[in-house]
């Protein structure tokens, strides 16, 4: 029995293959078991493509199908063209093949499918064995080369794929020196194929099933606490879920084991951060926590962390102290602005140890203008995360943070998946009020970060070394160091400001909205005051407030720190690393370019680690007097992980060491939940 597949005059020529190309590709159709039939496709003058070839595949009723679709494989289509023509397990196997040879790819290669049920995905899993078993690769040398012949295909050449089940390649004629590169480059893509093959055959991880195109954009939470929803996937699918949202993939970790296997051990892969059109949207492009891992990232970096490294933060802790005092006297004087005096006393310590500023009251005018103290709660995942700006029209702010609110999962999908949407009127329905609001907070920022570095770099020109902000140690450190060199020394002096502007942003909405929730926690648990209490008489005294020396002895105190890191997370989600490398967890695909969101929130609350997890309780963390080392640290999760880790974890925990122990420590204030209408107390 004789199959010709004769493509319909009507049927257009694949749009992926050259004119050019040779067509001398056939086609084995395998009909039952035993019996071959072949068809040369080159009598039609119309080389197939491998996407036709799978169509003809798909088409035809056979139980077996063997196609090997040749010599339109070089120089025919570039494999990133047929991207989106191609099913996807399919086109991963040619994003991998790329990336690990790093060469331009243009092949389509020989495949085989015994079509049970006649699916995409069984051809993908033979095509990746038959790479390895074919030596497709020499085969595509030797064409484009022609130092080998190929040889047509006839049922009786003993060496064609024809006649047998195992279709070895054809025979070819070799010329000179050739073989020895031929044979190597073999080898070589030989091995890649067989790593390829290893991967292809793990599974992805389990996840909600997908739908066509828009994947899993459904499952994606658009509620505003999206680590619940996250956690509720979790509970159905386990520890490691994979979702795909409208072609971005996405790995969700629940686990403390995993995440720190993936995001620490191996942060040499798991260290980049996706692009989002977010990022510029909202001003945050000098943010080197947004930034993709590579140079750039790392030279700020390194020069934030020449600041703020364990060696080097207690330079600040007389600035942290005397704010934390400044916020007493206020708290006694006005003890129903709580929150906001809190806001009030992490922002003017990071103005102060950043910039130099001094602001001394809560309505505060500078010469440069009126300036007002303004508080806003900004976008935070906790939904309690507050930002301060220090700024000149409220009204602007006001609408910046609106703006920022806004920014749900869903937004961040939408903008990413359809960058075009930025560039969109802002009266379009539905997103333009979005827009203009972003884009206001963007224009404030820049302003912010480029007035603030110029009157503190001015400020410092004319100072002298008593001033020991981030800015005026910056800058000294460049005069030493930077070279000559104008360009190299603008680079080092634009690193400087952005470096100076994360310093200050990062540093106040993490901090006082973790104090927040201390403060909340303590309202719902006077015993934890009381016992606090009675360890800060015990080592401190009456006669003075604590400082930086007692907190080695002040067991409880951090223990407190500790149990306000777990129970309140200011970043619940952290910030999701990208994949830069295909790899495997516990048997699993991780496909390169997956955002990796770590489930802090949900390991903080899991009561396998932490009983009664919604109780605030710091004894979790003590043993014998002591702090257990052997409990699960909420500070090896709540400030990240791998080589994304905060950096500013040791200037932050300093801050809320101290502002703790002294609130405790001052038996005038007791904090007690909000009462309502009716004067009972309300319990958040
Ligand atoms: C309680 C306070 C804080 C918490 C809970 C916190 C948490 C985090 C988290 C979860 C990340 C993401 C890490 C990752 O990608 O895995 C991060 C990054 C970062 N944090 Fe903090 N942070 C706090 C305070 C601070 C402070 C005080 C500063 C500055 C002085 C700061 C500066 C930064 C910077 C610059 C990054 C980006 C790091 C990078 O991408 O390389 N943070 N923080």
């Amino acid at each position: 029995m004789r199959y010709g597949i004769h493509r319909p005059a009507s049927e257009k020529k694949s749009k992926y293959v050259h004119e050019k190309t040779p067509a001398d590709c056939m086609l084995m159709l395998r009909w039952g078991d035993s019996r071959l039939q072949q068809c040369d496709a080159k009598a039609d003058k119309a080389p197939l493509s491998i996407m036709d070839a799978c169509t003809i595949m798909h088409q035809h009723p056979y139980d077996e199908v063997k196609v090997t679709a040749r010599a339109m494989c070089m120089n025919t289509i570039p494999w990133q063209n047929s991207r989106h023509s191609m099913p996807t397990p399919m086109y991963r196997a040619y994003d991998q093949v790329h990336r690990v040879t790093s060469a331009p790819l243009y092949v389509h290669r020989v495949t085989s499918a015994p079509l049970v049920g006649r699916t995409y995905s069984r051809l993908q899993v033979e095509f990746s064995t038959r790479l390895v078993r074919l030596h497709a690769p020499l085969w595509l040398i030797a064409s484009q080369s022609n130092t080998v012949t190929p040889v047509r295909p006839s049922r009786s050449d003993p060496t064609c794929a024809l006649n047998s089940d195992t279709d070895d390649m054809p025979s070819v004629e070799y010329h000179g020196c050739t073989i020895a590169c031929i044979i190597s480059f073999t080898s070589f893509l030989c091995l890649i194929f067989a790593k390829l093959h290893s991967r292809a055959e793990k599974p992805l991880p389990p996840g909600p099933r997908r739908s066509p195109l828009i994947g899993n954009l459904f499952n994606a939470p658009r509620a505003r606490k999206p680590w619940v929803a996250f956690r509720h996937l979790m509970q159905t699918y386990g520890d490691i879920v994979y979702l795909e949202v409208l072609g971005r993939r996405m790995l969700l970790l629940g686990n403390p084991s995993d995440i720190l296997e993936f995001l620490d051990k191996r942060s040499s892969i798991t260290s980049d951060r996706a692009y989002s059109p977010l990022i510029s949207l909202a001003g945050q492009a000098y943010n080197f926590g947004f930034m993709p891992y590579g140079q750039w990232w790392r030279r700020h970096r390194r020069m934030f962390w020449q600041q703020f490294h364990p060696g080097v933060v207690s330079r600040y802790w007389p600035i942290q102290k005397s704010r934390t005092h400044d916020f007493l006297v206020k708290l006694l004087e006005q003890p129903t602005s709580c929150q906001k005096l809190i806001r009030y006393c992490f922002s003017t310590t990071a103005l102060k140890v950043v910039y130099n500023v001094d602001i001394d009251d809560v309505q505060d005018t500078r010469p440069s203008g009126k300036y007002t103290f303004v508080n806003y709660p900004v976008i935070s995942q906790a939904g309690g995360g507050c930002t301060t700006l220090w700024s000149d029209p409220l009204g602007i702010i006001e609408e910046i943070f609106v703006g920022l609110r806004e920014v749900t999962i869903s937004v961040q999908f939408i903008l990413e998946s359809f960058p075009f949407v930025q560039h969109l009127p802002t009266w379009t329905p539905g997103i333009g009020k979005f827009l203009k609001q972003i884009s206001r907070s963007r224009i404030t920022n820049e302003h912010l970060i480029a007035r603030e570095f110029n009157e503190a770099r001015a400020r410092a020109e004319i100072n002298d070394a008593e001033d020991p902000s981030v800015v005026t140690l910056m800058l000294h450190r460049l005069a030493q160091t930077t070279s000559s060199d104008g360009d190299a020394r603008d680079e080092e002096e634009v690193i400087a400001k952005d470096v100076a502007g994360v310093a200050m942003e990062a540093s106040t909405d993490t901090t006082f909205s973790t104090a927040e929730g201390f403060f909340v926690a303590m309202s719902l648990h006077p015993e934890v005051q009381q016992k606090a209490r009675a360890e800060l008489d015990l080592i401190v005294g009456p006669h003075r407030l604590p400082d930086f020396s007692d907190r080695d002895s002040l067991v409880y105190i951090n223990a407190i720190v500790k149990e306000s890191l777990r129970w309140h997370n200011v970043l619940p989600l952290g910030i999701s690393h990208n994949t830069t490398e295909d790899t495997e967890l516990h048997g699993y695909h991780i496909p390169a370019s997956t955002a990796v969101v770590p489930n802090i929130w949900a390991c903080m609350h899991d009561p396998r680690f932490y009983p009664e997890p919604e109780r605030f309780n710091p004894d979790r963390f003590i043993r014998d007097g002591q702090l257990d080392r052997g409990a699960l640290d909420p500070s090896d999760f709540a400030f990240g992980f791998g080589r994304r880790i905060c950096p500013g974890r040791h200037f932050a925990e300093a801050g809320l060491f101290i502002a703790i122990a002294s609130v405790l420590l001052l038996h005038v204030f007791e904090i007690v939940p909000p009462l309502d209408e009716d004067g009972r107390p309300v319990n958040t």
